[in-house]
């Protein structure tokens, strides 16, 4: 078990749980009504902000069903939530794209997130080539 400190922005949304019968991904709901045309840009405000565990981050990234349900992706496709975005206003958004015109409603689902570790540190040692044989390039291993 995990503790995290949440700040909520409004009380116009429900506080964060899990969903009966889904993952241990927690969905994220949008922060205020939003008309988005088609061909739109916008940061959807998720109206919460959080002390994340020390080395740990969190991973948003659209519900399945969130194209369906607003015609909509996620511009950076992963949002990645680092440890030291902790600040009194450091609330999470979804960077989000219209395909059509359409509508969220405040405290819709749009999106899940979950935590995770940190990778270990890496170094990087540069070497003129590398041991390892060819994979052959992408889409290699045919569709097959
Ligand atoms: O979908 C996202 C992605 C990021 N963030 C927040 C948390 C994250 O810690 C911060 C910065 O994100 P990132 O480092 O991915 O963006 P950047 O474009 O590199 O901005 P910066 O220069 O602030 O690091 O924005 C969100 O609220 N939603």
């Amino acid at each position: 078990m995990e503790t995290i400190k949440i700040k909520y922005f409004t009380d116009k949304i429900d506080k964060l749980t899990y969903i009966d019968r889904k993952s241990d991904w927690i969905d994220l709901r949008a922060a205020e009504d939003i008309d988005l045309k088609k061909g739109e840009y916008k940061l959807v405000p998720l109206g919460i902000a959080m002390e994340l565990p020390k080395g740990y981050e969190a991973h948003i990234v659209p519900r399945s069903s969130t194209f369906k349900n607003f015609g909509i992706i996620q511009t950076n496709h992963q949002g990645v939530v680092d440890c030291s975005y902790c600040g009194d206003n450091d609330q999470w958004f979804m960077p989000v794209y219209a395909l059509r015109d359409t509508h969220i409603s405040c405290n819709d689902r749009i999106c899940q997130f979950r935590i995770v570790e940190n990778q270990p540190k890496i170094i990087f040692e540069e070497v003129f080539s590398l041991e390892g044989a060819d994979r052959g390039g992408f889409g290699s291993t045919g569709k097959q």
